[in-house]
């Protein structure tokens, strides 16, 4: 007999979400898309496969050995599966709404896929939602996107909300005149680091970078050493503005400084940041100013943020339960579970007289014209 060993097997890192975790993904999806909207960003939806080359090339630094590729048997092109929408996002703005007036402001929300999962974390589907600013990247640009970054997950049940800022493009600034480096150089130093092996960025010929590998940690500390360490001015404007962004935020968050954090930032320029929430394991979400290449040689500038939220919803399917629900007994009178549903009852209803409310997980039952508690 032919026997399918891997037919209830899912590849590594997919997974269904049962009831429970269905139920609060739908509760956060719901909180954030509504906080989105509140603030005037309108929703567009992508396709979830589209051309790899589009993909690829909106945004510099995008890499795409990330994404599941195929060819299309149709164009005979290659196609990619969608690692992160933002890029979507930027096709759009280029593209159907180039014409819209600026500032522009789109939301979206929606599995993505990467071949592989990020560092320990071996998941390759997730659920992205974020929110694009077109056509701005300045400090109040920032501000109305970390501030709205932080509504979001609060809506949606996060507590303990911290952000890490940093300077995507801070080699590139410093390197091109306060502490030249070759070209040959630049890419290891930002390497070692990102991995914050001082004996590496040494050897790597970074040693004016080191004092960097110091300005880490709690926001007003790390950015006073990290201006101290500015001392020819290079990053003036992106410290003054850091200082407004995180002073912005208020109590809203706890707030860190990473200057020259690197991972997970493939297009971010001048600011990165990372959001994290008490009880979840690793990142929520990311974002930052960015460039979209378009029409115009110099593309246009952006600000823009993406969560993604699974493991939260992990944690808030242990702790919500599913709430009431109401047994319709064989035979009940359907005008008045109607009734009750309008209301705000879930019913469940008896398909024969042998149906039992408690077996069905039902924590009420329908005794003439009342919701009786069981
Ligand atoms: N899409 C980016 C985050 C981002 C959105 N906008 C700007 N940056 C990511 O997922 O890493």
């Amino acid at each position: 007999m032919h026997h399918d060993t891997d037919r209830d097997l899912l590849p590594e890192g997919l997974g269904d979400r049962l009831p429970a975790q269905a139920a609060a993904a739908g509760r956060v999806r719901r909180a954030m898309t509504d906080a989105f909207a509140s603030h005037g960003y309108a929703r567009v939806e992508t396709p979830t496969i589209e051309f790899e080359k589009s993909m690829a090339s909106r945004m510099v630094g995008v890499k795409p050995r990330r994404m599941f590729r195929l060819v299309d048997p149709i164009s005979l092109r290659t196609l990619s599966l969608r690692s992160d929408i933002t890029v979507q996002i930027g096709r759009i703005a280029a593209t159907s709404l180039a014409a819209r007036p600026r500032p522009l402001r789109l939301c979206y929300c929606g599995q993505v896929l990467t071949i592989k999962g990020d560092g320990l974390d071996p998941t390759r589907e997730r659920l992205q939602l974020g929110a694009e600013l077109i056509g701005n990247d300045s400090v109040a640009a920032a501000a109305e996107i970390v501030a709205l970054a932080i509504e979001a997950l609060e809506a949606a049940g996060a507590t303990g909300i911290s952000i890490d800022f940093t300077l995507p493009d801070l080699v590139d600034t410093l390197a091109a005149e306060a502490l030249p480096l070759p070209p040959s150089q630049i890419e290891a130093v930002r390497r070692e680091l990102d991995a914050k092996d001082a004996g590496g960025l040494v050897d790597a010929g970074g040693q004016a970078y080191l004092p960097l590998l110091y300005a880490i940690g709690p926001f007003e500390d790390a950015i006073a050493r990290l201006a101290a360490f500015d001392a020819g001015g290079a990053l003036a404007s992106r410290i003054a503005a850091l200082r407004e962004i995180a002073g912005r935020i208020g109590g809203r968050a706890r707030v860190t400084l990473d200057p020259s954090e690197r991972h997970g930032f493939e297009y971010q320029s001048w600011l990165g940041f990372t959001i994290y929430a008490a009880g979840v394991q690793g990142a929520l979400g990311r974002g930052g100013t960015y460039r979209i290449l378009g029409e115009a040689a110099e593309g246009e500038v952006a600000t823009g943020f993406s969560l993604y939220p699974d493991r939260l919803i992990d944690l808030l399917s242990e702790t919500t339960d599913e709430g009431a629900s109401l047994f319709l007994p064989w035979g009940h009178d359907t005008e008045t579970a109607a009734r009750l549903r309008a209301i705000g009852w879930r019913t469940v209803a008896a398909l024969s007289p042998e149906d039992d409310a408690l077996t069905l997980g039902c924590s009420h039952q329908l005794t003439g014209a009342e919701a009786v508690p069981l």
